[in-house]
């Protein structure tokens, strides 16, 4: 039988609409009707298995998946024997604790002595050990941000993103554990033919991540200005200069990276530039 990857990813949940949306952008055309929990692709040699996210870390680590798209947090807590092979940038988040907003807090030794309830127990006893502190570890599977509200415990330590469930829940962050984003694991003893499948994916998720973190710029600006906008954005090589239909004046076309768009843009300005188009780039090859 030729070698086919079996790619898991969680059914439904934070993880699932940004997995399937990678791996629909790598290019791989498949059925995922609801209710379907295994499916294989049209056009690429992969099976997707849609799973719980806790369970992905033990499939990979077994081999019955190869893959898996999981948060870090996940990850780590499940510790089993995977290779972490690429952060992918979504699901971004920090696994923190928090406490009542009224309780006073001056520092992790506060802790000490307290219960607190989370589905973080491994990541939290390291945490709490590596900082000295001996408490109480409550373990609960989800709504962990009740716990204290109902006397179950003193503190909690859970997902935080935008932070409304604490404040809705009267609780505020005291200490970061860890932050985490979505990554892809791989088993670790994939076959040959497997592994050179793993790098057609590798590559067609770098062009994929380094068109998301660029965009296409076009602008007018005067012929003595070029240099100077060359500077701010050379693009992969240099920018493409085209002469427009009025004498002195020309078309720049480039690549400008998304993190420091807004910085860049103002100096591109000053520089002398007019007319900026930003486009977004579908995929980038470089
Ligand atoms: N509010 C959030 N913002 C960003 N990322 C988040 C947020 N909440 C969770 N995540 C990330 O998404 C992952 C999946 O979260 P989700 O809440 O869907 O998990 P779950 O309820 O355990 O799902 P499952 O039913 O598959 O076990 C988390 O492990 C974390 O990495
Ligand atoms: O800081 P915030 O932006 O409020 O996000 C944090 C919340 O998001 C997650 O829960 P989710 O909403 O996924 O529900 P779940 O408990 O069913 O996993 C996490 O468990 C937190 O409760
Ligand atoms: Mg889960």
């Amino acid at each position: 039988m030729s070698d086919i990857i079996r790619i898991a990813i969680q059914k439904s949940g934070r993880l699932s609409e940004d997995s399937l949306r990678l791996l629909k952008e790598c290019g791989i055309r498949f059925d995922n009707g609801a209710g379907k929990l295994k499916t294989t692709a049209t056009n690429f040699p992969a099976e997707i298995l849609f799973l719980r996210d806790d369970d992905i870390p033990g499939y990979v680590e077994d081999g019955v998946a190869h893959l898996g798209i999981v948060g870090q947090n996940v990850s780590e807590e499940t510790d089993r024997d995977v290779d972490t092979i690429y952060n992918l940038g979504f699901s971004k988040c920090r696994l923190s604790i928090g406490i009542p907003r009224a309780t006073g807090y001056q520092g992790i030794q506060d802790l000490q002595d307290k219960k607190i309830a989370t589905s973080y127990p491994r990541i939290l006893s390291k945490y709490l050990k590596s900082n000295g502190v001996n408490a109480e570890i409550h373990e609960i599977s989800g709504s962990v941000e009740i716990a204290p509200g109902i006397g179950l415990a003193d503190a909690i330590c859970d997902i935080v993103s935008s932070g409304s469930t604490l404040l809705s829940n009267g609780l505020k962050e005291v200490e970061v554990v860890m932050r985490s984003e979505a990554v892809m694991i791989a088993y670790k003893q994939m076959t040959e033919g497997q592994r050179a499948i793993l790098n057609q994916l590798i590559f067609r998720i770098d062009s994929v991540q380094a068109a998301k973190n660029n965009k296409y710029i076009l602008l007018n600006c005067p012929t003595e200005s070029v240099d100077a906008i060359t500077k701010l954005i050379p693009g992969a090589k240099s920018p493409s200069v085209m002469p427009l239909a009025i004498e002195g004046w020309c078309s720049l076309h480039s690549v400008i990276s998304e993190s420091d768009f807004w910085e860049n843009i103002e100096k591109i300005k000053q520089a002398g530039a007019q007319g900026i188009l930003v486009i977004p780039i579908e995929r980038m090859v470089l």
